[in-house]
């Protein structure tokens, strides 16, 4: 069946190509794109491109990230159009595709990093928001280099286990462990609007959080999410970040190992899925301009939980960037 044929879900006075139809062609039958979603080749332009970076040579323990942007696509297979937490049909407020995977050189972490600037510059510069599915956390900083281009340093709001400030591995630079110091140092990020949210576990030494600190960084612990709830942390990040440009990154090891076991650094203690999935909904009226799903490893996971986990996640950084579109059109 070619995708003129394709049985699609009604987008109403946008226009929006939407999912496939999974009343018509159950769930489970065809190729996988995020969300059922058309590809960037069969719509006009998109507003919101989904865009898997599978690239894992970043990684300072397990491997295996470079195949999560599938799993993350295999998974979000029963995602459905509505989403009620946010009151909002997504796929028909913008036009939301999947661009495929940018591929990166697995043998040279630097070319990989200059290549995955490159793609990014070509989609943004297309006037589409990234929704990006990683890959290990070292994407972060190429994605931020092209989004700084575009809007400038921007807010970002890191979601992570780890804080990943470290200088350097192994005298590597770019690695999935450092993605945020080399940011800070390179100027790309709003300095008076940068937090973790969900770090936990031993670290190297004290240094590494005054180290953090001294880049201008907010810590959000897992265990301030538990003691103060979703809520009111998103109150509190909100009003950090007003209405600055922001870039949200996820890394699925903020998560509990209970519900994200397919990540290559897990650290037990993290926040439930409920919970990030409650923050993010608490940041529905900011102007995400671009956000990123990384470290999903899906040889660790068992019956797809990360995958599950990261896509309802990725659909709820969707949720927000479609609103945000719908809203400057005047909706
Ligand atoms: N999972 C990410 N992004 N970073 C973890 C680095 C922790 C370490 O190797 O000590
Ligand atoms: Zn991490
Ligand atoms: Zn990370």
């Amino acid at each position: 069946m070619n995708s003129n044929e394709t049985p699609r879900v009604p987008n109403g006075p946008t226009g929006a190509v939407g999912p496939v139809d999974s009343s018509r062609i159950p769930r489970y039958a065809g190729p996988a794109t995020f969300a059922r979603l058309p590809r960037l080749d069969e719509v006009t332009a998109a507003d919101v491109a989904v865009v898997g970076v599978p690239f894992d040579t970043g990684v300072s323990y397990r491997p295996g990230a470079r195949f999560g942007g599938n799993a993350i696509r295999e998974a979000s297979r029963l995602l459905r159009p509505y989403n009620p937490a946010q009151d909002a049909s997504p796929f028909a407020l913008a036009q939301v595709a999947d661009a495929g995977d940018i591929a990166a050189n697995p043998f040279n972490i630097n070319e990989a990093v200059e290549s995955i600037e490159a793609a990014a510059d070509d989609l943004l510069g297309s006037g589409a928001r990234m929704m990006t599915l990683g890959g290990d956390h070292t994407i972060a900083l190429p994605l931020l280099r092209s989004v700084a281009k575009k809007h400038g340093p921007v807010a970002l709001l890191h979601f992570d286990a780890h804080l990943d400030t470290w200088d350097t591995y192994f005298g590597a630079e770019y690695t999935h462990g450092t993605p945020f110091r080399r940011a800070v140092e390179e100027g790309i990020l709003d300095t008076s609007a940068l937090s973790h949210v969900g770090t936990r576990g031993p670290l190297y030494g004290k240094q590494d959080l005054t180290d953090d600190e001294k880049l201008g960084f907010g810590i959000v612990t897992s265990a301030d999410v538990y003691r103060r709830g979703a809520d009111e942390v998103a109150d509190q990040l909100r009003q950090r970040i007003g209405d600055r440009p922001l870039y949200i990154s996820i890394d699925i090891d903020c998560l509990d190992p209970a519900h994200a076991p397919g990540t290559g650094t897990p650290e037990a203690g993290g926040m439930t899925s409920r919970e990030l999935l409650e923050i993010l909904r608490g940041l529905s009226s900011c102007n995400l301009v671009s956000a990123d799903v990384v470290e999903v490893a899906p040889a660790y996971d068992h019956a797809e939980i990360t995958a599950v986990a990261a896509s309802h996640t990725a659909y709820e950084l969707t949720t927000i960037m479609s609103r945000q579109i719908a809203s400057a059109r005047g909706e």
